[in-house]
């Protein structure tokens, strides 16, 4: 289509609308989506590459996308949004990897959704379905008070695509971050999981990855067209609680595999924990939706990503060290040592899976899974991933 005029430097599909007729001619602009990126991990920036490359090329797209920074000064003493601006990387959470010109570090959450006020009173929906799409990506133990600070400052009818591997765990039981975010922010929420290491995806190999959405086939249609690149195969999926869960499922696991590979153990044994690992995910899942579909388990979120994980993931790589040290030094110590600054999902998830099965009795059904968590919190050694008190076989051999 040939674009008729310039809107804000860049164009746009119809003709304009000013502010005297007040949004008169909505039903005929063609306004263009705006992506905000919240969080900058090396996910985070990594997603906003992705989706970076495609605003540039699809046209019902502005090409700036906005990552939104949790602000922090580094040892230089540059505040991290400058340097990712300055040099178009994030250097201390993904560094080496330009994230693309069009990407804009911004430390103030309120400015990733300043253009809510730009397209105010316009119908959007005939053309767009989506006018400003979001992704979130912090760690989950910090979305809690991302949420809180955006409360009644976006728009319904934007997007929201969590690419958070984690969950909420309340009073009444647990709650997927995709629930929370919609509860919270009242918009609807999708998810992308799957195969994902950050730092094989920010070197453009190649890699898998699932979109889990609820019932709007259209707007799944559009988060894959946004971050489907030459490298990054993305699947729809109508099965939100069962990719989310698998994302979020699967640190336990790897978390396992690092006590096995820190015990060395063997890959025989790594790949038993798989297994045992892969059933307690789907046990899990069924247990809180029964709606959750056996096929997703072999999409890029379920195997694919718990095998990723427990041979190339942090918390393999944490756990791992854990185990070497007997259980001595803390997670929270060794991933700041380790990781510097990159967080660990895995634990806290155990945890709250823990504190769902305790709450419901029934812990004594995922012996992997209240494993992982007593010997995260030093209740057991990293050893009795194997053999429980008196040499029991913990595993359901
Ligand atoms: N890194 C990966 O390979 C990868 C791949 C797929 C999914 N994920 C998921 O993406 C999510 C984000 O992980 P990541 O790897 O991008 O992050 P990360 O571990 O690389 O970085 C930690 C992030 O936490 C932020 N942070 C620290 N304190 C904070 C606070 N108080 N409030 C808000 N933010 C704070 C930091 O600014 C940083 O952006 C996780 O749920 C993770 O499981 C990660
Ligand atoms: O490095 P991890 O263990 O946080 O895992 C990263 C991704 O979730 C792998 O898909």
């Amino acid at each position: 289509m040939t674009p008729a005029f310039e809107l804000e430097g860049e164009t746009a599909t119809t003709h304009h609308t000013n502010s005297a007729n007040n949004g008169a001619n909505d039903n005929q602009i063609g306004f263009k989506s705006r992506v905000s990126v919240i969080g900058s991990g090396s996910w985070g920036s990594v997603a906003a590459k992705l989706v970076a490359f495609n605003t540039l090329n699809l046209s019902s797209f502005h090409d700036e996308v906005k990552m939104w920074v949790f602000e922090e000064t580094l040892q230089s003493g540059e505040k991290l949004t400058d340097a990712i601006n300055r040099t178009n990387e994030n250097i201390k959470y993904l560094p080496g990897i330009k994230l693309g010109k069009n990407v804009i570090a911004d430390p103030d959450l309120d400015n990733a959704q300043e253009d809510v006020h730009f397209v105010y009173g316009h119908d959007v929906y005939i053309q767009l379905k989506m006018q400003t799409c979001w992704f979130l990506s912090p760690p989950h133990q910090f979305i809690d008070n991302i949420c809180k600070s955006l409360v009644g400052k976006v728009r319904s009818d934007a997007e929201a695509i969590s690419l958070i591997k984690g969950m909420e765990v309340k009073i009444e039981g647990p709650c997927l971050i995709s629930t929370y975010i919609s509860e919270q922010l009242g918009i609807n929420c999708s998810v992308l999981m799957g195969a994902n290491l950050a730092n094989e995806i920010a070197e453009e190999k190649f890699s898998e990855a699932t979109v889990g959405y609820r019932n709007n086939r259209e707007i799944a249609e559009q988060w894959v067209q946004l971050f489907t690149t030459p490298y990054f195969m993305v699947t729809p999926v109508q099965d939100v609680e069962g990719v989310e869960l698998c994302g979020t499922l699967k640190n336990v696991v790897a978390i396992a595999a690092g006590f096995v590979d820190g015990l060395d153990m063997g890959n025989n044994m790594k790949a038993a924990i798989i297994k045992f690992g892969l059933r307690e995910m789907r046990d899990f899942c069924k247990l809180l939706f029964s709606s959750v579909k056996d096929d997703t388990f072999f999409e890029s979120c379920g195997v694919a990503d718990v095998i990723t994980t427990c041979f190339g993931g942090r918390n393999r790589k944490v756990a791992e060290a854990f185990a070497k040290n007997g259980g001595k030094r803390s997670f929270d110590e060794l991933e700041a040592e380790m990781l510097q600054g990159q967080k660990l999902q895995g634990v806290p998830t155990a945890r709250e899976v823990y504190e769902v099965l305790r709450h419901w009795g029934l812990l004594e059904l995922f012996p992997l899974f209240a494993t992982v968590h007593e010997i995260c919190s030093g209740c057991l050694p990293p050893s009795a991933i194997v053999i429980y008190s008196e040499k029991k076989p913990r595993l359901p051999v």
